[in-house]
């Protein structure tokens, strides 16, 4: 579990934390659960998505298990920059959308004072590392890789199975559409296709 660094509250130090993980490992539960301890500490939060995520609400982040959080849609990174005035803390969901302008935008927030919290899938489904995430996870003080449960033989997941021939990176989808698996059922579907 990750634990919180301790605010020195007469200093305002940033930093970058990282939540990564494939479809389904719990990326945006862990995030959620940041967000509202962070709250809970009277903390200002502002949490952003790329607008091109629709899947399930226009104004919130939402985990597979329903758990959720109010956010802002943002068609492109330097968005987050303006809309961050006074905020402690900001958390980003599906940072893997966004292009390789985000690290600036993390680094300047972090810069400034702000506690930046990113989660995002770090392998497409081919097992490619996905767009500015492992940039980000060079950059982060603090990286969280969290696993699902493979479907097809329980062990841990760390990949996302795409089960369409469809080949674009970018295709939005839930359970219909892919499945997380460990290493070596990732190996075997590879090997058979
Ligand atoms: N194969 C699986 N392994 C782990 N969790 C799963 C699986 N299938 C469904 N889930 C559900 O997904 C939840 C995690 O959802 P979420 O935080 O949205 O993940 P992510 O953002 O990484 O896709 C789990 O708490 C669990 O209820
Ligand atoms: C592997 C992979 C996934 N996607 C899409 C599918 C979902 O819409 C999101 C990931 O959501 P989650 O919160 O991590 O479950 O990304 C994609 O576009 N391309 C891929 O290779
Ligand atoms: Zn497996």
């Amino acid at each position: 579990m990750f634990l919180e660094t301790t605010i020195n509250t007469t200093q305002k130090r940033g930093w970058i934390e990282v939540v990564c993980g494939s479809m389904f490992s719990g990326k945006t539960e862990e995030l959620i659960r940041r967000l509202k301890r962070a709250q809970i500490a009277k903390q200002n939060v502002e949490i952003f998505k790329p607008a091109v995520d629709t899947r399930y609400s226009d104004d919130k982040v939402v985990s597979h298990d329903e758990s959720a959080i109010r956010s802002t849609p943002v068609e492109s990174a330097s968005n987050i920059l303006l809309l961050s005035g006074d905020t402690d803390v900001v958390g980003i969901d599906e940072a893997q959308f966004f292009d390789e302008s985000i690290v600036e935008v993390c680094r300047e927030l972090a810069n400034r004072g702000v506690r930046v919290i990113v989660a995002g899938l770090d392998m497409d489904f081919k097992g490619v590392p996905f767009g500015p995430i492992p940039h980000l996870m060079a950059e982060a003080e603090y990286v969280t890789k969290v696993h699902a449960i493979c479907v097809r033989c329980g062990n841990l997941a760390q990949y996302s199975h795409r089960l369409s021939h469809d080949d674009k990176q970018v295709l939005l989808g839930e359970k219909e559409a892919y499945e997380p698996v460990c290493r070596h059922c990732f190996q075997e579907i590879n090997i058979q296709q």
